[in-house]
């Protein structure tokens, strides 16, 4: 599986989001519209503050717009039930987010094994699929650990293997690399792309790095809320 199909993973149709209210209202989407098709890579890419974060919230389900809408499996995401959406994010999405950090005081196994436990799967197969997902990584020796005891770059693995272990459609992730030297950055960037590529799952990234970024079927700029251009093979 090593090209997009032309199937929507997710739609973001003229979005438009505004934090805080009357002379303190700031417009940090103002119409966006974007398809991401399933299996493609997607970098979303823009200066500070021109909104990049805030959409890639609105699509992985972590927020909703005030106008506009999210489609999934051609369903607008504003008419579920809440209880409905947690479990789509939960089954369909994976995270690697700074902001969604590990628990330092339990184990590695533990920290991956997390979304299975939100998931209701039980506890053989959780421990089965959560070491399989720390091998994927190279970690396999280091279950036991607790998560503090790792380094950096280890504990991004560990972050990637907690958004796999749950054989999601979509991972997304916020500036991945950002905290990681070169070394470690690169071995982390391109574990993203082998889930990709190998495994067809989609991905969606944040990032200000423009070598990362060209690595990635389509780039979409933003600017001011807005997406201003696109580049790619895909666009
Ligand atoms: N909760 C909030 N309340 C008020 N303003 C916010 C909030 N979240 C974001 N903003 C503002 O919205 C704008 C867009 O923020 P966003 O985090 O999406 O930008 P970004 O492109 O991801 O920036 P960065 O690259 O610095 O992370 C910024 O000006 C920010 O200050």
């Amino acid at each position: 599986m090593d090209t997009p199909s032309s199937a929507t993973a997710i739609s973001a149709v003229n979005v438009r989001k505004t934090y805080g209210k009357k002379e303190n209202a700031f417009h940090a989407l103002r119409g966006v519209s974007l398809d991401i098709r399933q299996g493609e890579s997607i970098a979303i890419v823009g200066k500070s503050g021109s909104g990049k974060s805030t959409l890639m919230h609105l699509l992985a389900l972590l927020d909703t717009p005030d106008e506009g809408s999210i489609r999934l499996d051609d369903r607008d995401v504003s008419s579920l039930r809440a209880v409905e959406v947690n479990k789509m994010r939960n089954s369909y999405y994976g995270f690697v987010f700074q902001q969604f950090f590990l628990n330092g005081r339990q184990s590695v196994l533990d920290n991956v094994m997390l979304p299975l436990v939100i998931g209701g799967v039980r506890p053989a197969e959780r421990k089965k699929r959560a070491r399989a997902a720390l091998e994927a990584v190279g970690l396999s020796d280091k279950i036991k650990n607790r998560a503090n005891d790792l380094s950096g770059g280890q504990k991004q693995r560990v972050v990637i293997a907690r958004a796999l272990v749950n054989e999601p459609r979509i991972i997304f992730a916020d500036e991945p690399t950002g905290n990681l030297d070169t070394h470690t950055g690169e071995q982390v960037e391109q574990m993203l792309f082998d889930l990709n590529k190998q495994k067809g799952i989609t991905l969606v990234v944040v990032t200000h790095d423009p070598e990362f970024a060209a690595r990635f079927d389509r780039q979409i700029f933003l600017s001011d809320g807005q997406i201003v251009s696109e580049s790619g093979a895909a666009a």
